[in-house]
């Protein structure tokens, strides 16, 4: 059993010895000091929400609303206690994964190689963005384990293509997002007129891939601002077609587990199950894509209510600590994903502040369980309450 509680020790240890810590263990301070340490376009693109912003600030509070309920007298034995969790057939070490975020380059030089070295280590596995800063072959020589998340695009050649590259490269398993048919009114984006894409930023999978690259006159200009590539890029990064129909089809060109991501209800999520989806992550994209829509965490119960028993229910948006992931699983999230807490610590310190921060989501996550007196995997609706 990894012992992630250890992180505790180790930072109370290293204190006494004169070494004290050098980034916040809170989510409001490291984003505070990513902000002072970004340019203002990439810090209002991470921290922007759609609109007023009220889903992003809804999903945090929404774990507010539910309370642990620990049971203090179940002894525990040493060989429980660990954070491994079993999706599709595969052991993982922890029950976290970094939720795809593309154009990292605005956060850091080495963006996906940078996460890479702070999260595999740590024995969380990244789930790659399409719109990826770093090709994807090259992102999997860098890690174990990691996924491959696809934004459908118009082009049906080069939704195959990027499978079948993702599944040639070892990625274990395919996620479908399914809640940005275009990006959603960013008034933070839109004040500051900071659209990344127009210079190229976030393009590496698609310049890279035969398919795209058989559609231009003319070869892709890797900094190239408003080129051909750049538009064809935007023409083709998200379908407004996106349906079942199309979902099944990526069966025919993958035998990896497929989620899609992005659903938020109990009657899409049961269609998905029908037409054969192995999961589903319940996420509202972290409030970027509807103003005022429901919290993801209240739409977790409906969604596992619904299909719980015959796919696999991750979830993600508004967490923003080790007892938030707790919440989510209780509530019948297998796995969690992280957003904008890693890209934090990532702009803050690199893969150092990558890594900081999924050890302390885990030590959290696992010193909760503890008190608890449960295993992570086996957290259910007993373990909260409505507050
Ligand atoms: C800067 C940024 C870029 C994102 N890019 C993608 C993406 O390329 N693909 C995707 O499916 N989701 C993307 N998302 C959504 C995340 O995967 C995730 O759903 C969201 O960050 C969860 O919300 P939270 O960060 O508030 O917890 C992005 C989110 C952020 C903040
Ligand atoms: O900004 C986003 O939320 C997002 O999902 C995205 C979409 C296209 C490219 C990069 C990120």
């Amino acid at each position: 059993m990894s012992d992630f509680a250890q992180y505790q020790d180790l930072v109370y240890a290293n204190a006494t010895n004169g070494e004290l810590p050098r980034l916040p263990y809170d989510h409001e301070r490291l984003r505070d000091l990513a902000e002072q340490a970004m340019e203002p376009g990439p810090f209002g693109y991470v921290e922007g929400s759609a609109g007023r912003e009220r889903t992003a600030l809804a999903n945090v509070e929404a774990f507010s609303r539910y309370a642990l309920r620990p049971r203090s007298l179940r002894p525990r034995s040493r060989d429980k206690g660990g954070l491994g969790v079993t999706l599709f057939g595969e052991s993982y070490p922890t029950p976290l994964l970094t939720a795809p975020i593309g154009v990292l380059e605005q956060v850091h030089d080495r963006a996906e190689l940078a996460v890479a070295e702070g999260a595999d280590p740590v024995g969380v596995p990244m789930v790659l963005s399409t719109a990826s800063s770093t090709p994807m072959e090259e992102v999997a020589e860098a890690v174990d384990f990691w996924w491959y998340q696809l934004y459908w695009p118009g082009d049906d050649e080069l939704a195959e293509s990027f499978v079948r590259r993702a599944t040639a490269a070892g990625a274990k398993a395919i996620v479908v997002t399914a809640d940005t048919k275009r990006l959603g009114w960013r008034p933070r984006d839109l004040a500051q007129g900071h659209l990344p894409f127009l210079r190229s930023q976030g393009t590496a999978n698609y310049f890279s891939d035969p398919v795209f690259r058989s559609r231009l006159k003319a070869d892709p200009e890797p900094d190239g601002v408003f080129t051909e590539a750049v538009f064809h890029f935007l023409g083709s990064f998200a379908d407004k077609g996106l349906s079942t129909d199309n979902i099944a089809r990526i069966r025919a060109w993958t035998d990896l587990p497929v989620l899609v991501k992005g659903v938020l209800r109990a009657d899409e999520a049961v269609e998905l199950a029908e037409i054969g989806v192995d999961g589903v992550v319940v996420s509202n994209h972290g409030g970027r894509q509807i103003d005022n829509s429901v919290a993801a965490l209240d739409a977790l119960p409906e969604v596992v209510e619904a299909v719980g028993e015959r796919m696999t229910v991750l979830f993600d948006s508004g967490v923003r600590s080790g007892a938030d992931v707790a919440v989510a699983m209780a509530l019948g999230a297998r796995a969690v994903l992280l957003g904008r807490p890693w890209v934090y610590g990532l702009a803050v310190d690199g893969a150092a502040g990558v890594e900081h921060v999924l050890r302390s989501f885990l030590a959290e996550l696992q010193i909760t369980a503890e008190l608890l007196g449960r295993d992570v995997a086996d957290l259910d609706r007993g373990d909260v309450a409505r507050r």
